[in-house]
């Protein structure tokens, strides 16, 4: 049990339990993407809170799908070869010397890692990249600058997403293994492209017709220009904050993404903070709201 549990008396501990019925009997059955990434990835205690949380998900009967990043895990890995990541808006340049690196990291490590973890929470697990049951058709992403669309950045192999057939997905969530999945396409020439891992949850949770999509990242969610948590967000205010600066970096693709999913028809987006432990439990299993909710309108 991690301390921030332990001041919690066992009344308080019932009713968390009690809490939890309504939100079981909703979901029962229902798909929830789970987008794992950012400083959650690298602390081995919430990593370990993190496939506990999904297989107890797994096991009141509802179906998790992760989607998990890497780009810290990349970039300790670029670091050794003498290599340096350069992003840009909120894409890393990939190069075939970074594809090869990407693929390695994603597929071989993390991946591998995070399966592991689930199996030891007594869960069944199964890792994929997008090339596995033709899960992810991508294309060379064609990347417009945000401000001046007449110019347009060469990213490499950074792939857009052409067409997600999730019948793999459908197939391991049928047998009761829980979808692990790197953020990997393929393309006509079965050339691999790295795409962000928030676009691929977003897309994926919107094919699935998922429940809930669930991007667990470093920070408490969506903060303004003075550092203040917006708890919600609707598609006029997202405009703005691209407008006026307040979203950078990682986070635009992160907005983009969930935004594109809210509008599809995934019930519920949230952006939380993973590194509170148990938090994508806390979201899914309690009154309690964490983070920032996308609303389409
Ligand atoms: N308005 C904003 N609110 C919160 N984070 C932001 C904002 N704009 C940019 N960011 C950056 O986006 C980062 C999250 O994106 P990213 O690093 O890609 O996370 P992850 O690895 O979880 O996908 C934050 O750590 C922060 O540095
Ligand atoms: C194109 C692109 O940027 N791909 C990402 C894929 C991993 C990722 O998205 O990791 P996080 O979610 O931890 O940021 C990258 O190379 O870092």
């Amino acid at each position: 049990m991690t301390d921030t549990l332990t001041h919690i008396t066992p009344r308080d501990k019932a009713e968390i339990l009690a809490q939890a019925l309504p939100y079981i009997r909703k979901f029962h059955g229902k798909t929830m993407v789970i987008k794992y990434g950012g400083n959650a990835m690298t602390d081995p205690a919430l990593q370990a809170d993190f496939a506990e949380d999904v297989v107890l998900l797994k096991l009141v009967g509802i179906n998790p799908v992760v989607v998990h990043g890497g780009g810290p895990q990349i970039e300790t890995a670029l670091n050794r070869l003498g290599k340096k990541g350069e992003f840009i808006q909120g894409m890393r340049v990939t190069d075939a010397e970074t594809m090869e690196v990407v693929e390695w990291v994603l597929a071989g490590e993390v991946q591998q890692d995070i399966v592991g973890l689930i199996h030891q929470a007594g869960g069944k697990a199964v890792g994929l990249t997008g090339r596995d049951g033709g899960l992810i058709r991508a294309k060379k992403l064609k990347m417009v600058d945000n401000r001046d669309p007449s110019i347009e950045h060469d990213v490499g192999q950074v792939g857009d997403i052409v067409a997600i057939d999730p019948s793999v997905v459908q197939a391991l969530q049928d047998d009761a293994f829980i979808p692990v999945i790197s953020p990997i396409g393929f393309g006509e020439e079965n050339e691999s492209y790295n795409i962000n891992a928030d676009v691929v949850a977003s897309k994926l949770a919107t094919v699935l017709q998922a429940e809930k999509l669930v991007l667990l990242t470093n920070t408490p969610g969506v903060l303004d220009k003075g550092g203040n948590l917006l708890t919600d967000l609707t598609a006029r205010e997202i405009d703005g904050l691209f407008a006026d600066g307040t979203i950078s970096g990682g986070m635009l693709p992160k907005i983009s993404g969930a935004l594109d999913a809210a509008k599809a028809g995934v019930n519920a987006v949230h952006i939380i903070d993973g590194r509170v432990p148990h938090s994508m439990l806390l979201e899914i299993l309690t009154d309690q709201a964490y983070g920032t909710m996308i609303r389409s309108h």
